[in-house]
Protein backbone atom coordinates (compact mmCIF):
# COMPACT_ATOMS: atom_id res chain seq x y z
CA UNK A 1 0.00 0.00 0.00
CA UNK A 2 1.41 3.34 -0.62
CA UNK A 3 -0.01 6.69 0.65
CA UNK A 4 1.27 10.28 -0.73
CA UNK A 5 0.23 13.09 1.80
CA UNK A 6 0.63 16.61 1.24
CA UNK A 7 1.48 19.04 4.07
CA UNK A 8 0.65 21.99 2.58
CA UNK A 9 -0.37 25.68 2.83
CA UNK A 10 1.15 28.94 4.17
CA UNK A 11 4.54 30.07 4.69
CA UNK A 12 5.47 29.99 8.55
CA UNK A 13 2.07 28.11 8.80
CA UNK A 14 4.49 25.10 10.55
CA UNK A 15 4.85 22.64 7.60
CA UNK A 16 8.27 21.97 8.17
CA UNK A 17 8.27 21.21 11.91
CA UNK A 18 4.94 19.25 11.24
CA UNK A 19 6.33 16.92 8.66
CA UNK A 20 9.57 16.24 10.71
CA UNK A 21 7.83 14.68 13.88
CA UNK A 22 5.46 12.42 11.12
CA UNK A 23 8.59 11.15 9.56
CA UNK A 24 9.84 10.17 12.66
CA UNK A 25 6.88 8.70 14.02
CA UNK A 26 5.60 6.53 10.69
CA UNK A 27 7.15 3.91 9.73
CA UNK A 28 8.97 3.17 6.15
CA UNK A 29 8.46 6.79 5.34
CA UNK A 30 10.07 9.10 2.98
CA UNK A 31 9.67 12.86 2.63
CA UNK A 32 10.05 15.35 -0.64
CA UNK A 33 10.36 19.07 0.63
CA UNK A 34 9.19 21.40 -2.25
CA UNK A 35 11.87 24.33 -1.65
CA UNK A 36 14.30 21.68 -2.50
CA UNK A 37 13.43 22.43 -6.12
CA UNK A 38 13.70 26.14 -6.58
CA UNK A 39 15.25 27.16 -9.32
CA UNK A 40 18.69 28.85 -9.25
CA UNK A 41 18.19 32.68 -8.28
CA UNK A 42 19.61 34.01 -11.43
CA UNK A 43 16.25 32.27 -12.83
CA UNK A 44 13.78 33.90 -10.46
CA UNK A 45 12.04 36.82 -12.33
CA UNK A 46 11.78 39.78 -11.00
CA UNK A 47 8.28 40.83 -10.84
CA UNK A 48 6.61 44.31 -11.91
CA UNK A 49 6.41 44.93 -8.59
CA UNK A 50 10.92 45.08 -8.09
CA UNK A 51 10.34 42.10 -6.09
CA UNK A 52 12.21 38.92 -7.13
CA UNK A 53 8.64 36.07 -7.81
CA UNK A 54 10.29 33.77 -5.11
CA UNK A 55 6.28 32.39 -4.53
CA UNK A 56 5.43 31.95 -7.77
CA UNK A 57 4.62 28.54 -8.82
CA UNK A 58 7.38 29.16 -12.08
CA UNK A 59 10.10 29.46 -10.11
CA UNK A 60 10.27 26.04 -9.02
CA UNK A 61 11.26 23.17 -10.81
CA UNK A 62 7.88 21.17 -10.65
CA UNK A 63 8.40 18.61 -12.94
CA UNK A 64 11.84 17.76 -11.04
CA UNK A 65 9.56 17.45 -8.36
CA UNK A 66 7.27 15.15 -10.36
CA UNK A 67 10.02 13.18 -11.64
CA UNK A 68 11.15 12.37 -7.63
CA UNK A 69 7.40 11.50 -6.85
CA UNK A 70 7.33 9.08 -9.53
CA UNK A 71 10.27 7.66 -8.67
CA UNK A 72 9.46 7.12 -5.16
CA UNK A 73 5.78 5.17 -6.37
CA UNK A 74 7.62 3.01 -9.19
CA UNK A 75 9.66 1.58 -6.00
CA UNK A 76 9.53 3.08 -2.52
CA UNK A 77 12.12 0.40 -0.89
CA UNK A 78 14.46 1.70 -3.26
CA UNK A 79 13.69 5.41 -2.53
CA UNK A 80 14.04 4.39 1.07
CA UNK A 81 16.98 2.86 0.73
CA UNK A 82 18.84 5.81 -1.42
CA UNK A 83 17.31 7.92 0.76
CA UNK A 84 19.14 6.38 4.12
CA UNK A 85 15.48 5.61 4.96
CA UNK A 86 15.46 2.09 6.94
CA UNK A 87 12.59 -0.39 5.58
CA UNK A 88 11.09 -2.02 8.22
CA UNK A 89 10.33 -5.70 6.58
CA UNK A 90 7.14 -6.24 9.25
CA UNK A 91 5.63 -3.29 7.85
CA UNK A 92 7.09 -3.51 4.38
CA UNK A 93 3.86 -3.48 2.63
CA UNK A 94 3.12 0.29 3.60
CA UNK A 95 4.97 3.08 2.31
CA UNK A 96 4.26 6.76 3.15
CA UNK A 97 5.59 9.27 1.34
CA UNK A 98 5.63 12.87 2.53
CA UNK A 99 4.76 16.02 0.53
CA UNK A 100 6.30 19.32 2.18
CA UNK A 101 5.71 22.67 0.73
CA UNK A 102 3.65 26.00 0.39
CA UNK A 103 2.63 25.25 -3.31
CA UNK A 104 1.67 21.66 -2.70
CA UNK A 105 -1.78 21.98 -4.77
CA UNK A 106 -1.63 24.24 -7.31
CA UNK A 107 0.34 22.01 -10.11
CA UNK A 108 -2.28 20.00 -12.04
CA UNK A 109 -0.01 16.81 -11.92
CA UNK A 110 0.59 16.31 -8.86
CA UNK A 111 -2.46 17.18 -7.62
CA UNK A 112 -4.39 13.69 -7.74
CA UNK A 113 -1.72 12.03 -6.40
CA UNK A 114 -2.17 13.03 -2.96
CA UNK A 115 -4.67 10.02 -0.75
CA UNK A 116 -4.85 13.38 1.80
CA UNK A 117 -4.02 16.64 1.27
CA UNK A 118 -3.65 18.82 4.44
CA UNK A 119 -3.45 22.66 4.24
CA UNK A 120 -1.86 24.89 7.21
CA UNK A 121 -3.10 28.11 7.89
CA UNK A 122 -2.57 30.61 10.15
CA UNK A 123 -3.66 34.76 10.49
CA UNK A 124 -2.11 37.49 8.43
CA UNK A 125 -0.59 39.34 11.46
CA UNK A 126 0.88 35.58 13.49
CA UNK A 127 2.37 35.07 9.43
CA UNK A 128 3.70 38.40 9.10
CA UNK A 129 5.66 37.80 12.36
CA UNK A 130 6.72 34.55 12.71
CA UNK A 131 7.80 35.22 8.67
CA UNK A 132 10.05 38.18 10.38
CA UNK A 133 12.34 35.77 12.86
CA UNK A 134 13.30 33.45 9.57
CA UNK A 135 16.55 33.32 8.11
CA UNK A 136 16.00 31.98 4.77
CA UNK A 137 18.96 31.84 2.25
CA UNK A 138 18.00 34.56 0.75
CA UNK A 139 16.90 37.07 3.27
CA UNK A 140 13.54 38.78 2.51
CA UNK A 141 14.23 42.38 1.20
CA UNK A 142 12.05 44.83 2.91
CA UNK A 143 8.73 44.71 2.11
CA UNK A 144 8.14 41.55 0.54
CA UNK A 145 6.17 39.93 2.96
CA UNK A 146 3.08 42.45 1.99
CA UNK A 147 3.90 43.16 -1.65
CA UNK A 148 4.89 39.69 -2.62
CA UNK A 149 4.74 36.53 0.42
CA UNK A 150 1.10 37.30 1.30
CA UNK A 151 -0.86 38.53 -2.13
CA UNK A 152 0.70 35.09 -3.72
CA UNK A 153 -0.15 33.17 -1.06
CA UNK A 154 -3.99 34.87 -0.75
CA UNK A 155 -3.98 34.24 -4.94
CA UNK A 156 -2.99 30.51 -5.10
CA UNK A 157 -5.44 29.77 -2.06
CA UNK A 158 -8.39 31.21 -3.71
CA UNK A 159 -7.72 29.32 -7.16
CA UNK A 160 -7.03 26.27 -5.42
CA UNK A 161 -10.67 26.75 -3.52
CA UNK A 162 -11.74 28.12 -6.89
CA UNK A 163 -10.62 24.89 -8.54
CA UNK A 164 -12.49 22.65 -5.84
CA UNK A 165 -9.17 20.76 -4.52
CA UNK A 166 -10.20 19.20 -1.33
CA UNK A 167 -7.77 19.58 1.66
CA UNK A 168 -8.45 19.56 5.19
CA UNK A 169 -7.52 22.67 7.08
CA UNK A 170 -5.42 22.52 9.58
CA UNK A 171 -5.28 25.53 12.81
CA UNK A 172 -1.30 26.27 12.99
CA UNK A 173 -2.28 28.52 16.00
CA UNK A 174 -3.01 24.58 17.93
CA UNK A 175 0.44 23.49 19.32
CA UNK A 176 2.75 21.64 17.83
CA UNK A 177 1.73 18.45 19.90
CA UNK A 178 -1.55 19.09 19.40
CA UNK A 179 -1.16 19.46 15.21
CA UNK A 180 1.13 16.10 15.31
CA UNK A 181 -1.49 13.99 17.16
CA UNK A 182 -4.12 15.51 15.22
CA UNK A 183 -2.62 14.37 11.80
CA UNK A 184 -0.53 11.39 12.86
CA UNK A 185 -3.95 9.48 14.04
CA UNK A 186 -5.67 10.94 11.03
CA UNK A 187 -3.09 9.50 8.89
CA UNK A 188 -2.85 5.89 11.15
CA UNK A 189 -7.04 6.07 10.25
CA UNK A 190 -6.51 6.20 6.66
CA UNK A 191 -4.08 3.50 6.80
CA UNK A 192 -6.35 0.80 8.45
CA UNK A 193 -8.83 2.16 6.26
CA UNK A 194 -7.11 1.18 3.36
CA UNK A 195 -5.58 -1.74 5.11
CA UNK A 196 -9.22 -2.97 5.34
CA UNK A 197 -10.08 -2.39 1.79
CA UNK A 198 -7.48 -4.53 0.41
CA UNK A 199 -8.73 -7.56 2.49
CA UNK A 200 -10.31 -10.60 0.84
CA UNK A 201 -14.03 -10.42 0.58
CA UNK A 202 -14.99 -11.51 4.04
CA UNK A 203 -16.48 -15.03 4.50
CA UNK A 204 -20.43 -15.46 4.34
CA UNK A 205 -20.71 -16.23 7.64
CA UNK A 206 -18.93 -12.40 8.45
CA UNK A 207 -20.85 -9.48 8.04
CA UNK A 208 -20.39 -7.44 5.22
CA UNK A 209 -17.78 -4.74 5.68
CA UNK A 210 -19.68 -1.36 4.69
CA UNK A 211 -18.76 -0.06 0.86
CA UNK A 212 -17.57 3.08 2.19
CA UNK A 213 -16.28 5.75 -0.18
CA UNK A 214 -13.82 8.41 0.66
CA UNK A 215 -11.17 6.62 2.87
CA UNK A 216 -9.38 4.76 0.57
CA UNK A 217 -5.63 4.98 -0.67
CA UNK A 218 -4.38 5.82 -4.06
CA UNK A 219 -5.89 8.31 -6.54
CA UNK A 220 -8.86 9.48 -4.84
CA UNK A 221 -9.53 12.77 -3.20
CA UNK A 222 -9.44 13.68 0.44
CA UNK A 223 -12.27 14.73 2.60
CA UNK A 224 -13.24 18.00 2.84
CA UNK A 225 -12.79 19.96 5.37
CA UNK A 226 -15.03 19.91 8.57
CA UNK A 227 -14.45 23.65 9.19
CA UNK A 228 -12.64 26.31 7.33
CA UNK A 229 -10.67 28.88 10.07
CA UNK A 230 -11.03 32.18 8.91
CA UNK A 231 -7.59 32.99 8.89
CA UNK A 232 -7.27 34.94 5.19
N1 LIG B 1 2.30 25.02 16.09
C1 LIG B 1 3.17 26.03 16.18
N2 LIG B 1 2.97 27.03 17.06
C2 LIG B 1 3.83 28.08 17.14
N3 LIG B 1 4.94 28.19 16.39
C3 LIG B 1 5.20 27.22 15.49
C4 LIG B 1 4.34 26.09 15.34
N4 LIG B 1 4.85 25.28 14.39
C5 LIG B 1 5.99 25.89 13.95
N5 LIG B 1 6.20 27.04 14.62
C6 LIG B 1 7.30 27.98 14.43
O1 LIG B 1 6.96 28.78 13.30
C7 LIG B 1 8.10 29.01 12.48
C8 LIG B 1 7.86 28.40 11.11
O2 LIG B 1 7.75 26.97 11.26
P1 LIG B 1 8.05 26.02 10.03
O3 LIG B 1 7.73 24.62 10.46
O4 LIG B 1 9.42 26.27 9.50
O5 LIG B 1 6.95 26.55 9.01
P2 LIG B 1 6.81 26.42 7.42
O6 LIG B 1 7.64 25.24 6.99
O7 LIG B 1 5.36 26.24 7.20
O8 LIG B 1 7.31 27.70 6.85
C9 LIG B 1 9.28 28.37 13.22
O9 LIG B 1 9.87 29.37 14.02
C10 LIG B 1 8.62 27.31 14.11
O10 LIG B 1 9.35 27.04 15.25
O1 LIG C 1 14.50 28.13 0.00
C1 LIG C 1 14.94 29.12 -0.61
O2 LIG C 1 15.99 29.11 -1.28
C2 LIG C 1 14.15 30.41 -0.52
C3 LIG C 1 14.67 31.58 -1.04
C4 LIG C 1 13.93 32.73 -0.96
C5 LIG C 1 12.67 32.71 -0.37
N1 LIG C 1 12.20 31.55 0.13
C6 LIG C 1 10.85 31.56 0.75
O3 LIG C 1 10.51 30.29 1.19
C7 LIG C 1 9.11 30.30 1.41
C8 LIG C 1 8.59 28.88 1.37
O4 LIG C 1 9.12 28.14 2.45
P1 LIG C 1 8.31 28.04 3.83
O5 LIG C 1 9.10 27.03 4.60
O6 LIG C 1 8.33 29.40 4.48
O7 LIG C 1 6.93 27.60 3.49
C9 LIG C 1 8.53 31.18 0.32
O8 LIG C 1 7.56 32.06 0.88
C10 LIG C 1 9.74 31.95 -0.22
O9 LIG C 1 9.55 33.36 -0.22
C11 LIG C 1 12.91 30.42 0.05
MG1 LIG D 1 9.26 25.10 5.64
Amino acid sequence: MKLIVGIGGVTNGGKTTLTDSLLRALANCCVIHQDDFYKPQDQIAVGEDGFKQWDVLESLDMAAMLDTVQAWLSSPQKFARAHGVGVQPEASDTHILLLEGFLLYSYKPLVDLYSRRYFLTIPYEECKWRRSTRNYTVPDPPGLFDGHVWPMYRKYRQEMEANGVEVVYLDGMKSREELFREVLEDIQNSLLNCSQEELPAPAPACPARPQGRGHGCGHRTARPAASQPDTV
